[in-house]
């Protein structure tokens, strides 16, 4: 299953059937079939009296879901590696357990990151456009140019899984310094030869700044005014973990004013962007639509880790991944 279930012990409105599987038990399941996220209503309703809950991270399961499911609730599986969209505090005083994804998307993440980052560095999007458009008039010395990876220093905030996953990827491209930060140094940093150093010299020596930390208390608009007045011109900003990470206000100042080069955001606050949102009157500035493990193999994956979870949280064995916290 790719969208959330709800093992109930009675029907519930949505679509209601029986996990058949190779396990001893085979709970009745509430089943929201559709890419479109459910809405909060029938969630809440749908809920109730559940063992266990399979969300997606569009899902904010808050005290108000938590309330709604009742004392039945031993588990929640969240189809993402991110868990910020959880009410952490209130699910552990519960006792609940939590499922998530890591590890099985990372290379997409990584992936898709580089291809952000070149993307937006080397001006792809407005360059299909010209070509649509019929600005291409012929080939001008100065036009679309943009900035290369090689010889330049790369600072990532977060050297985690798919930090770590994202600088071994930009390294071949003849990347000179890699720096990191975030709260401690790591050792297997050297494999990519990171240096570890703090947030302000990353911010001001690096040529591209690529965010790939998780959402926190620390982390949440940690990108501002006072963080982008401190990179280069020339420098260009990538983030593909948190919207919230990034205050847009001061990023659009950033972008507007020519501070910063360029950015390339796959995850926004809100999600979806609003269309008339000043970022997307940006030329500099290319926004995706949260899609850094969107390959189909991977998505498969998440689903089956995350339906593995959920059945192993109700049976009360070790998931394959659980969040400890
Ligand atoms: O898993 C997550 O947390 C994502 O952002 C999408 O894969």
């Amino acid at each position: 299953p790719n969208c959330p279930i709800i093992p109930t012990v009675t029907p519930r409105r949505l679509n209601d059937c029986t996990f058949l599987g190779n396990y001893p038990f085979h709970p009745h399941v509430s089943l929201w079939d559709s890419d479109e996220p459910v809405s909060r209503a029938e969630l809440l309703k749908g809920v109730a009296g559940a063992h266990g809950l399979l969300c997606l991270l569009s899902d904010k399961i808050d005290t108000e879901v938590l309330d709604a499911a009742g004392p039945n609730l031993k588990v929640i599986s969240t189809l993402s590696v991110g868990f910020d969209h959880m009410a952490m505090d209130e699910i552990k005083k519960r006792g609940v357990r939590v499922g998530y994804t890591p590890d099985v998307l990372t290379d997409a993440t990584a992936e898709l990151t580089v291809a952000l980052l070149l993307a937006t560095a080397r001006r792809l999007p407005e360059g299909v456009v010209e070509v649509i458009n019929g600005g291409w008039s012929t080939w001008k010395p100065l036009w679309l140019c943009g900035y290369g990876l090689s010889g330049s220093t790369v600072g990532v905030i977060g050297l985690g899984r798919i930090g770590m996953a994202i600088a071994r990827r930009l390294k071949p491209f003849g990347v000179k310094k890699l720096l990191y930060s975030g709260r401690t140094d790591k050792s297997y940093a050297a494999e990519v030869e990171g240096e570890y150093v703090p947030l302000d010299t990353l911010v001001s020596e690096s040529d591209f700044v690529v965010v790939s930390c998780a959402l926190t208390p620390d982390t949440q608009g940690l990108c501002n005014k006072q963080f982008f007045c401190k990179m280069k011109n020339t420098a260009v900003f990538i983030n593909t973990s948190r919207g919230a990470v990034v205050n847009q206000e001061d990023l659009y100042r950033a972008l507007s004013s020519g501070q910063i080069a360029c950015a390339g955001l796959d995850v926004t606050t809100p999600e979806p962007l609003p269309t008339d949102h000043p970022l997307l009157t940006l030329k500099n500035c290319v926004v995706l639509p949260h899609i850094g493990s969107a390959t189909y193999s991977t998505r498969g994956i998440m689903a089956e880790l995350s339906a593995n979870n959920l059945l192993a949280g109700l049976q009360g064995t070790d998931m394959p991944s659980e969040l400890k916290f």
